[in-house]
């Protein structure tokens, strides 16, 4: 059953509502001010809190921040007296679902105690999701440099230190980029991904910081770019170092003022993007051919993690095999296979030029040719 908690100082307003409230079945508890009302919220879980905002203690502003930054997904609808309302409306702009004002008009009342309720629903739905896809994207290994990988994740995903992330094609770097996000204090904001390889060089700056309309030949509308998408968010640049240098150029002057002008446009946007890049490439090297811009380089250095080859890091091989067999067990909704120790060991003494990502696909195929136990032989003949 719904949850509701009614916070307000003054008793007959919380009677009035609870009553309206049980009427409809809901569960309903009541706290007479707002320190009351979060150690309340703190200690339970409610769907949905009408919350007053002038009280004593703490008012139902603060106590809506405090609630936040708990981490509590509890809706909050105002609850306002009527020559109060620019603070409900300030209230929502600090994250209420909405307001409503007092007396409380019945109908309005259950219409937005329903809507708050949906989105407390949807609010837990997506953390469930999102627990799932945190399992699903888990960076596995125990080898000592990938052990130094999730420790630096750990260290550098809740500040705001812009990564460079470096290692051979298929080795994980997107999964760290990634992980950085999702730990990070911009996980509910978007995380934007260009994969600037895959972008023809006289498109890559429009991709990263849009066009106005008419900029150039076939600019039929305006375009938002990459930049202003990942607004609040994180920017995963992938394959930096295939960028061309004149986009380096903007892209530098991006990371230097924080704020970028559309292809075509004169007015400057401000921007606030955490930027994680990852290259297979030297760019040391790269800078010293006079390929990559130093200046750039360091901007986006600050942490560098580095993730190395497969083939440095062979006592992954089995817990990797092992997860991919359970990733592609339950893709597939079949029994998960297993490895005999054998299979383990050939696994072990390949190569691996294409690393995790040509492991998974090693694996896939294993899965789908052989039987319950993959053999040595399966491995030598399908690998
Ligand atoms: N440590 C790991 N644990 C689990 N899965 C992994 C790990 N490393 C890589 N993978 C998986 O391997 C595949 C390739 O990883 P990813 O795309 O992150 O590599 P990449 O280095 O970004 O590749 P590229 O350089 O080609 O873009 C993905 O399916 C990813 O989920």
């Amino acid at each position: 059953m719904a949850k509701i908690i009614i916070i307000d100082d003054e008793k007959s307003i919380r009677a009035a509502l609870r009553d309206i409230l049980e009427y409809e079945g809901y569960d309903v508890e009541e706290a007479k001010d707002g320190e009351e009302g979060l150690d309340m919220i703190l200690r339970s879980n409610y769907d949905v809190a009408l919350c007053d905002i002038k009280m004593p203690k703490i008012d139902g502003l603060e106590l809506l921040l405090k609630v936040g930054e708990a981490g509590k997904g509890t809706q909050f609808v105002m609850v306002s007296a009527f020559g109060n309302v620019e603070n409900a409306v300030e209230a929502t702009k600090r994250g209420a679902f909405d307001f409503i004002t007092k007396p409380p008009d019945l109908n309005r009342l259950l219409v937005t105690v329903r809507n708050a309720l949906e989105r407390s629903k949807m609010a837990q739905e997506t953390k469930t999701l999102r627990k799932r896809i945190y399992k699903l994207n888990e960076i596995v290994g125990d080898s000592a440099p990938i052990r130094k990988v999730k420790e630096t994740i750990n260290r550098v995903a809740a500040t705001e230190a812009r990564v460079l992330v470096t290692g051979p094609n298929g080795s994980g770097k997107e999964m760290v980029a990634k992980q950085i996000h999702e730990k990070g204090n911009r996980a509910n904001m978007p995380l934007v991904e260009v994969n600037c390889a895959a972008i023809p060089s006289e498109l890559i700056e429009s991709e990263l910081f849009g066009h106005e309309k008419g900029a150039f030949t076939g600019a039929m509308a305006k375009r938002v770019g990459k930049f202003e998408q990942a607004d609040g968010g994180t920017l995963f640049l992938d394959e930096i170092g295939d960028m061309s240098l004149s986009a380096q150029a903007k892209v530098l002057r991006a990371l230097q003022e924080n704020k970028i002008t559309r292809v075509g446009g004169d007015k400057e946007i401000r921007v606030n993007v955490r930027v994680i890049a990852a290259t297979n490439k030297d760019l040391r090297r790269e800078i010293a051919e006079g390929n990559f811009r130093e200046d750039l380089f360091h901007r986006l250095s600050v942490i560098v993690i580095h993730v190395p080859a497969l083939a440095e890091r062979k006592e992954d091989i089995g817990l990797l095999a092992d997860k991919f067999l359970q990733d592609i067990a339950s893709e597939y909704g079949a029994p998960v296979k297993e490895l005999s120790p054998d299979a383990i060991r050939q696994l072990e003494s390949l190569p691996w030029t294409g690393n995790v990502r040509e492991l998974r696909n090693v694996i896939e195929r294993l899965v789908i040719m052989c039987g319950d136990t993959i053999t040595g032989e399966d491995v030598a003949l399908y690998a």
